[in-house]
């Protein structure tokens, strides 16, 4: 099933489901100077120029059920107003040279792969995939967390490897892989046959941040570690980056959060909205796709 695409000017929320946890107003002030937009039909603009206007979308998260896609989850995102007409215009730029490509995004956990996935899912109309989810529901239903106590990591990866085998048919997906999904050279074959792969680049502090805010409970590899939640997420993550660094590297576009930060005059990176995210990985695909890897995209 597609990414729900109704779009309608909504509650001053920001990005709100079970999974989408964070919730904040302070970015918002920052960015409503910053971005320039036109009007567009999608996103008709309010009159009145004192009030901060926003825009709401459904996403959902779709199933394996029979190779067809039906719904695993759906949620509500709120965005900017403006914002939501930027994503908007650079979506419209970019379904020119994605041509239906679907789009893995990769990077470690807490990276906002699943969040930023189902903002780019609903503006370009792709259906929307959580590797994760699918193992999950693969493996009876039960959690990752449960399948590493009770299978081991090496059972995880062969599913996680099926998983993508099975996704790597089909066109106009974005999918958050999990992840470790880099590390096996046969899951760079998969994303790759009819994808583009976008590494989210989250500096390790503000990625330890996001995980100790809702817990170490869901991700086993954390478990090894001793601590507070912050200072466990911040250990293990540093080693995985050491671990996997060269694999993120080979992604076709990169988002680097600090870049972004630095480039838009941020202070910190956690200022910078989802939203903002998805825009600067449209632009890095565009990039890419005009620039280098236009020519292999065309022999997919
Ligand atoms: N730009 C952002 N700023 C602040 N918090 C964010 C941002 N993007 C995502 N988050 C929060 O970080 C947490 C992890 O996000 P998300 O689940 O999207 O990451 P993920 O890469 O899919 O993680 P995993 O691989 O572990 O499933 C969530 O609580 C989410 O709300
Ligand atoms: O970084 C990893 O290896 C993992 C990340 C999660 O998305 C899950 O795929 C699992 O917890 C392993």
């Amino acid at each position: 099933m597609e990414a729900g695409v109704a779009c309608k000017l909504n509650c001053p929320t920001w990005v709100h489901s079970e999974r989408f946890g964070r919730k904040s107003t302070a970015p918002i002030a920052m960015h409503r100077h910053r971005v320039r937009v036109a009007a567009s039909p999608q996103f008709p603009l309010l009159s009145s120029p004192n009030r901060q206007r926003w825009a709401s979308f459904e996403v959902s998260c779709s199933s394996f059920n029979n190779f067809s896609a039906s719904t695993l989850e759906t949620g509500s995102v709120h965005v900017p107003y403006d914002e939501a007409l930027m994503l908007k215009n650079k979506s419209l730029e970019a379904e020119q040279y994605l041509n239906g490509h679907s789009i893995y995004l990769v990077g470690l956990m807490g990276s906002g792969k699943t969040t930023v996935g189902k903002i780019l899912s609903h503006v370009l109309s792709y259906s929307f995939y959580d590797s994760d989810a699918l193992i999950e529901q693969e493996v009876d239903g039960i959690s990752v967390a449960e399948i590493f106590k009770c299978h081991g990591e090496s059972f995880f990866r062969k599913k996680e490897t099926e998983v993508l085998q099975k996704l790597s048919s089909k066109k106009r997906l974005v999918v958050s892989t999990g992840g470790g999904a880099v590390v096996r050279d046969e899951n760079w074959d998969y994303m790759q046959k009819k994808g583009i792969i976008v590494w989210l680049d989250v500096p390790l502090e503000a990625l330890a941040q996001r995980i100790a805010a809702v817990g170490t409970h869901s991700r086993p590899l954390l478990h090894y570690e001793h601590g507070d939640p912050y200072t466990k997420a911040l250990k293990r993550l540093s080693y995985l980056l050491e671990q996997r660094g060269k694999n993120y590297a080979k992604a076709n576009a990169r988002v680097s959060l600090e870049e972004m930060a630095s480039k838009l005059g941020c202070r910190d990176v956690s200022d910078l909205t989802p939203t903002e995210i998805a825009i600067e990985a449209l632009d890095q695909i565009g990039g890419y796709l005009k620039e280098e890897g236009g020519m292999a995209i065309a022999g997919l």
